[in-house]
C-alpha cells in the first residue's frame, strides 16, 4: 500500500460520508440543478444507448430524467458487475423490467439484451478540474472504458463538495468529457 493509495482510500471515506450526510432538501435542490443540465447536454437523445445506473450512498439519483430520455427516442441501460476485473456490461433497462439484486445492493436488469453505449452518466465519489475520477476504487468503470475502441460521450456525475484539487491520475485512469454538479457543465481538456 504506498501513499497515494492511502490517501485515495481516507478521501473516498471522507467524500462518502459527507455525501451521505448532505441534507434531504439540499441534496434535492442539487440533484434538480443536475437533472436540468443533464437534459441540456442530452438534447438529442434519439437513437442514443446510454448509461445511466441506480444510486447508492447518497449519489445523484439519474431516474428522474430516464423518462425524459426515454420520450426523446434514447435507449437506457444499467450496469452490470460481471467478475471484479473484467468491465462493467450494460443491460437494457425500460420502466417495468424486471430486475435482482446484486453486488452491493445494486438492482440489475433481468435477461435483456447487452448493449454498446454511446454515452454514459457515471456517478463520481470525488472529481477534479480536468476531469479525472475517483471513484469506489475498484476501477469499474475505468476497465469498461478502457474496452471501448470508440469512446462513449463520458458525463461524470458529483456534487461539488466532492471536488478535488487534484485525483492524481494514473495512467489507468480516464478523464470525464464532461463533469457536472450543481453548480453547471464544465468540459474537460479531454473532449
Ligand atoms: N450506483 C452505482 N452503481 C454502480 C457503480 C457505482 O459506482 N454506482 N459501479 C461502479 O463501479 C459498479 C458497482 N461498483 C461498486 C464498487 C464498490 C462499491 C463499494 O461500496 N465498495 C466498498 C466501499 C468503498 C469505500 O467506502 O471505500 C465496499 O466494498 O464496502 C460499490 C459499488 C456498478 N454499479
Ligand atoms: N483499464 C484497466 N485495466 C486494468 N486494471 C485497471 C484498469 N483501470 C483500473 N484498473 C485497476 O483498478 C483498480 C482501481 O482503480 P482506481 O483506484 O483508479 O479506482 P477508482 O477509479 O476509484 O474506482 P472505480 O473506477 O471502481 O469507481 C486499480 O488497482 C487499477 O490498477
Amino acid at each position: 500500500m504506498n501513499n497515494l493509495s492511502e490517501w485515495k482510500k481516507s478521501q473516498r471515506k471522507q467524500l462518502i460520508s459527507a455525501r451521505e450526510n448532505i441534507p434531504e432538501k439540499t441534496h434535492w435542490e442539487w440533484s434538480q440543478a443536475i437533472s436540468g443540465f443533464l437534459r441540456q447536454e442530452l438534447l438529442k437523445p434519439q437513437k442514443m444507448i446510454i448509461g445511466i445506473y441506480c444510486p447508492i450512498r447518497g449519489e445523484y439519483d439519474p431516474r428522474p430524467i430516464a423518462q425524459h430520455l426515454i420520450q426523446h427516442g434514447a435507449t437506457l441501460a444499467l450496469p452490470e458487475i460481471i467478475d471484479k476485473d473484467t468491465p462493467l456490461c450494460f443491460r437494457e433497462w425500460l420502466p417495468g423490467t424486471a430486475m435482482r439484486n446484486a453486488a452491493y445492493g445494486i438492482p440489475i436488469p433481468v435477461g435483456t439484451r447487452i448493449v454498446r453505449l454511446d454515452a454514459v452518466i457515471i456517478p463520481m465519489v470525488g472529481f477534479d478540474h480536468q476531469g479525472y475520477r475517483l471513484g469506489y476504487g475498484s476501477g469499474y468503470f475505468d476497465r469498461t472504458l478502457a474496452s471501448y475502441q470508440r469512446q462513449p460521450l463520458s458525463l461524470g456525475v458529483a456534487f461539488e463538495i466532492q471536488r478535488l484539487k487534484n485525483v492524481y491520475p494514473q495512467p489507468h485512469d480516464i478523464a470525464m468529457h464532461h463533469v457536472i454538479t450543481e453548480a453547471g457543465i464544465f468540459q474537460t481538456k479531454s473532449y
